[in-house]
C-alpha cells in the first residue's frame, strides 16, 4: 500500500497511467470521470494485479465475484466497501437472468457465455450498468450541498455501431446531472438498435445520426475530448471502452464462466479454457487479457473478426494497416467477397456492431507489449513505463498519419501470440454457422455470436476437442433480425416471432428523436453545447 497525492492509500493496481505517458498516479475516480488522457492515450492500472486466491471465488454469486475483482482495481478509500457492493447489487439487479452471464452448453466441449441478459439485450449492459450507478455515486459526492452553477453538470459523449448506445441509454436515462448525447451512424445500425435509442424519451438522453461511419464517430468523440476547451467547459465524460470501468466490469464474467464450467460439469477448476470472443472495438477481448494475468487459466484468447479484419491482419502479419495492401481487396464502393466496400474502407456486414476499421481498446494491449519489450532490457519501472508510452504515441501516431504501422518487432509480435489467436469470417459463414446450430440443437444466434461460434469451430479443430471453449453470446438474435432471417427462413419450426422479446414488439411505432448531423466534430459540439445549455436552463 502506498499514499497518493490526495493521501489515499491504494496499491500499484488501483493507481493510473496514460498509454502514452503524459499521466501516472491518477485515482479510479479521475480515469472515471476523465474517460481519455489529456495525452489522447487511454487509461491503464499501473499494473495488473495478480488475484492469488481466485480459486476461493468459484462458489461466489455474480455480485460476490464482482465485488472481489473490482476491489483489486479500487482503493477502499475511495470506495467504501458497503458502497461498491450496494453500487454492484443495483447494477446486476436489472438482469433478467439470475445467474446474469448463463454459460449454455451447446455441443461437445463447446459453451456459450449469454452476455444479453441485461435491460439493451447485448454484453454493453454488464459494464454499462455499473457505470451509470459510479457516475451518479461520483457526481452525488462532487455535488453535495451545491446548488445550480456550482454543482458538477456531467455531458457523457458515446460513439455507437449500435449496442453500446443503448445499453448507455439504459444506464443513464433520467439520471441527475448528467447529459447523453450518443452518435450513431447515420443508417448503418440495425432498425431495432436504432429504435431503442432514439424512441427513449427522457429529456437528458440525445440521439445524434452522423453522416458517416463508426469510426467517424468515435474520431468525433475522441476529438472532442481531446479539445481542451470543450472538455473543461462540458466536463466530459465517456461511456464507451475508453472508459477503463468498462474494461473492468468485463473481466468479471470471464472469471464468472470459467467457474460456471467447472459447476455444471467435470471441468475441474484450474484446468485452461479457451475464450472466443466476436470482436470490434477490442475492449471485451481486452478484459479477457486482464483476466488471464490476473491468474485464470487461460490457454489462448481467440479474437473473432467480420470481413473488417485489421485484428486478424496484425496477428498474421504484425501490421496493423486500415487499408488491405495493394491488391488484397478492391476499395472504393466495389464488391469484395459479395460484401461492399466503401471508399472509407469499412464494409458493412451483417454483424453491423463489429463494422469497426481501427478498434480503439488495441492501444491498451499495444502498451503492455511494448512494456514487456522493454522490460525485456533489464531497466527500472519507470524507464520500463517511459519506453512503453513513447513506443505507443509513435505507433499511434503513424495509424493517423500514414493509416498504419509496423511490422512490429518479432518479439512484440511473439508475445501477442502466446495469449492470442486470431480468426476472420465472412458474412456467408455466419449465416451457415447460424442455420448448422439451429439444425444441429435448435439454437438462434446472433450474427455477432455466430461470427465467435465459427471461430470457436476452428479453434477445436486446432487446440483439440479436450480443451473446453467459451465462445460470448454478445447480442440477443432479435437486434439484428435481418441476418438471422436471412439464415433461417423457412426451416421448419422457425418463426422470428418467437425469438421477439415483448419489448421489441411494436417499438419502431413508438415516437423517436434524433438529429441528423455532419460527419463534422464542430457541428456535433455545436449541438452538444445547446442541448447542455437547454437542459442547464431547465434545471435552474
Ligand atoms: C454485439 C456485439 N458483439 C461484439 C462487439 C465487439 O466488442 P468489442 O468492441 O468489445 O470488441 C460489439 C461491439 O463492439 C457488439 O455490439
Ligand atoms: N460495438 C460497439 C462499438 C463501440 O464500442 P465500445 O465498446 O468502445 O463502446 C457498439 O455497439 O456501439
Amino acid at each position: 500500500m502506498a499514499t497518493n497525492g490526495a493521501g489515499k492509500t491504494h496499491t500499484e493496481s488501483q493507481v493510473y497511467l496514460s498509454t502514452r505517458g503524459g499521466d501516472q498516479g491518477l485515482s479510479f475516480e479521475t480515469v472515471v470521470l476523465k474517460g481519455l488522457a489529456a495525452d489522447g492515450g487511454l487509461f491503464l492500472p499501473h499494473e495488473i494485479p495478480r488475484a492469488t486466491e481466485w480459486q476461493s471465488w468459484k462458489d461466489l454469486s455474480y455480485p460476490e465475484l464482482a465485488f472481489q475483482i473490482l476491489s483489486l482495481y479500487i482503493s477502499r478509500d475511495e470506495i467504501p466497501a458497503d458502497d461498491l457492493k450496494a453500487m454492484i447489487e443495483r447494477s446486476y439487479s436489472t438482469f433478467r437472468s439470475k445467474e446474469v452471464t448463463p454459460l449454455v452448453h451447446l455441443n461437445d466441449n463447446l459453451y456459450l457465455l449469454e452476455l444479453f441478459h441485461g435491460p439493451s439485450y447485448s454484453f454493453k449492459d454488464c459494464a454499462l450498468q455499473f457505470l451509470g450507478n459510479l457516475f451518479e455515486y461520483f457526481l452525488a459526492r462532487k455535488n453535495e450541498g451545491k446548488e445550480g452553477k456550482e454543482r458538477h453538470h456531467l455531458t457523457v459523449v458515446g460513439a455507437t455501431s449500435g449496442d453500446t448506445g443503448s445499453a448507455a441509454i439504459h444506464g443513464l436515462r433520467g439520471k441527475k446531472d448528467v447529459t447523453v448525447a450518443i452518435l450513431h451512424p447515420k443508417g448503418r445500425v440495425s432498425p431495432i438498435q436504432e429504435a431503442q435509442m432514439t424512441t427513449c424519451s427522457d429529456a437528458n438522453v440525445n440521439n445524434l445520426a452522423v453522416k458517416g461511419t463508426f469510426d467517424d464517430c468515435q474520431d468525433i468523440v475522441k476529438a472532442l475530448f481531446s479539445d481542451p476547451e470543450t472538455n473543461a467547459s462540458l466536463k466530459l465524460g465517456a461511456v464507451n471502452s475508453i472508459n477503463f470501468s468498462r474494461i473492468l466490469a468485463q473481466i468479471v464474467y470471464y472469471f464468472y464462466s470459467y467457474f460456471s464450467l467447472a459447476r455444471q460439469s467435470d471441468f475441474q477448476v484450474g484446468d485452461q479454457v479457451r475464450f472466443v470472443v466476436p470482436t470490434g472495438n477490442f475492449g471485451d477481448v481486452l478484459a479477457g487479457y486482464f483476466a488471464k494475468r490476473m491468474g485464470l487459466p487461460v490457454d489462448k484468447l481467440v479474437i473473432a473478426t467480420n470481413e473488417n479484419d485489421i485484428l486478424d491482419r496484425f496477428w498474421k502479419s504484425g501490421r496493423y494497416e486500415k487499408h488491405k495492401a495493394q491488391g488484397a481487396e478492391a476499395e472504393g464502393g466495389l464488391e469484395v467477397d459479395g460484401v461492399k466496400a466503401h471508399e472509407d474502407g469499412v464494409k458493412e456486414t451483417l454483424s453491423p456492431a463489429m463494422d469497426i476499421l481501427v478498434s480503439s481498446n488495441f492501444e491498451r494491449l499495444l502498451w503492455f507489449l511494448a512494456h514487456e519489450f522493454a522490460a525485456a532490457v533489464g531497466m527500472d519501472e519507470e524507464f520500463n513505463r517511459k519506453q512503453a508510452g513513447q513506443e505507443v504515441a509513435a505507433w499511434l501516431k503513424d495509424l493517423k498519419v500514414k493509416g498504419g504501422f509496423g511490422p512490429v518487432y518479432k518479439d512484440v509480435l511473439e508475445s501477442a501470440r502466446k495469449s492470442f489467436e486470431s480468426e476472420r469470417v465472412s458474412d456467408a459463414q455466419t449465416i451457415e454457422t447460424i442455420g448448422a446450430f439451429y439444425d444441429k440443437v435448435g439454437y438462434v444466434l446472433d450474427p455477432h455470436t455466430a461470427v465467435g461460434v465459427t471461430a470457436a469451430l476452428r479453434s477445436i479443430d486446432r487446440a483439440g476437442s479436450e480443451v473446453p471453449h467459451i465462445s460470448l453470446s454478445t447480442a440477443h438474435p432479435a437486434k439484428f433480425a435481418g441476418a438471422v432471417e436471412l439464415a433461417l427462413n423457412g426451416k421448419e419450426g422457425f418463426d422470428f416471432s418467437k425469438v421477439l422479446p415483448q419489448e421489441f414488439v411494436e417499438l419502431d411505432k413508438k415516437e423517436k428523436r434524433v438529429t441528423t448531423v455532419e460527419n463534422d466534430w464542430k457541428a456535433v459540439r455545436e449541438l452538444v453545447k445547446q442541448q447542455v445549455e437547454r437542459e442547464l436552463q431547465a434545471g435552474s
